[in-house]
């Protein structure tokens, strides 16, 4: 594990993203890009098997990886999901809820020591001047670290930091994003569900489970993940904070893209001083 300070500023300057630039996710249904501005906030993408969460949710991780300025903590609970990304993980985690948990509190304490300086400073939150890493955390399935691994008291302390993180970390760089092929009120809770500024809903059963990501009352007013058809595989309602849902279609990296990806990342990450662990 490793919680670096990004690049010095000395150093021969690699191409790359940064985290405070927009995230490409695909295509709104009218044509216009969909690019979110993911610093600061935090993301849940949610939907029935196979309806494309894990499409979309490689569009950010892409992001996160090509960023120099991010370190990325991948959480995988099938291990094979976020596998291909593993190289440029600063932070692995398959499913195994004692490491998590481990990696959890860790990150917990960093997001803690980052508003104890802040305060110390008397600042509100990091910006991209600021000689330190945002992080990034991928929980991919969340349903097996908060319900299915583990004994009860270690979901519960999942859950907690989790909401906790999604909750607080947002100042001090940390953005979760969260994903889940169970939407129901066990798994995305309204009180955690409120906490994302972003939510992404795919192909889901019912009405109910569609409101469970998007928030109660969206399908009634049209704006319903169980209209998208089964064979609208990507298609998603994303909702952004404070406005309305909006229909779109995540952009696809097949797995060679991926490759070629995290081939590039690894080059940018090095090259900056910023090793994967
Ligand atoms: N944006 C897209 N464009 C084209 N095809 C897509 C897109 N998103 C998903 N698909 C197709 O749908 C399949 C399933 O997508 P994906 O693996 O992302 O589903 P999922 O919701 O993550 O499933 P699970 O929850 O079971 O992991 C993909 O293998 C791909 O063939």
């Amino acid at each position: 594990m490793k919680l670096r300070k990004k690049r010095e500023p000395d150093t021969v300057p690699v191409a790359g993203l940064s985290i405070y630039d927009p995230v490409h996710l695909g295509m709104f249904a009218d044509g216009e890009g969909v690019n979110i501005e993911l610093i600061y906030r935090n993301i849940l993408m949610a939907g029935e098997p196979g309806a494309g969460k894990s499409v979309g949710l490689n569009n950010v991780v892409a992001h996160g990886a090509l960023c120099p300025d991010v370190s990325l903590w991948l959480f995988d609970g099938k291990q094979v999901e976020l596998g291909l990304w593993r190289e440029v993980a600063d932070v692995f985690v398959g499913p195994d809820i004692e490491l998590a948990l481990q990696r959890m509190e860790a990150l917990q304490a960093e997001m803690d020591r980052r508003y104890d300086e802040l305060d110390r400073v008397r600042r509100r939150k990091i910006t991209h001047t600021d000689p330190i890493d945002v992080v990034m955390l991928v929980v991919d399935e969340l349903a097996l670290f908060s319900v299915t691994m583990g004994s009860k008291d270690q979901q519960e302390q999942f859950v907690r930091i989790l909401r906790d993180l999604v909750a607080r970390g947002r100042a001090a760089g940390v953005i979760v994003v969260a994903a889940t092929q169970r939407p129901s009120a066990d798994i995305i809770p309204t009180s955690l569900r409120d906490l994302f500024g972003y939510r992404v809903a795919y192909r889901c059963t019912t009405d109910s489970s569609s409101d469970i990501i998007l928030g109660r009352g969206w399908a009634s007013q049209g704006y319903n993940a169980a209209t998208i058809a089964p064979e609208e595989r990507g298609v998603a309602y994303l909702l952004a904070e404070g406005g309305i849902p909006r229909r779109m279609k995540s952009a696809m990296l097949t797995d060679a893209d991926i490759y070629g990806l995290v081939d590039y990342a690894q080059h940018i990450r090095t090259s900056g001083g910023h090793s994967a662990a």
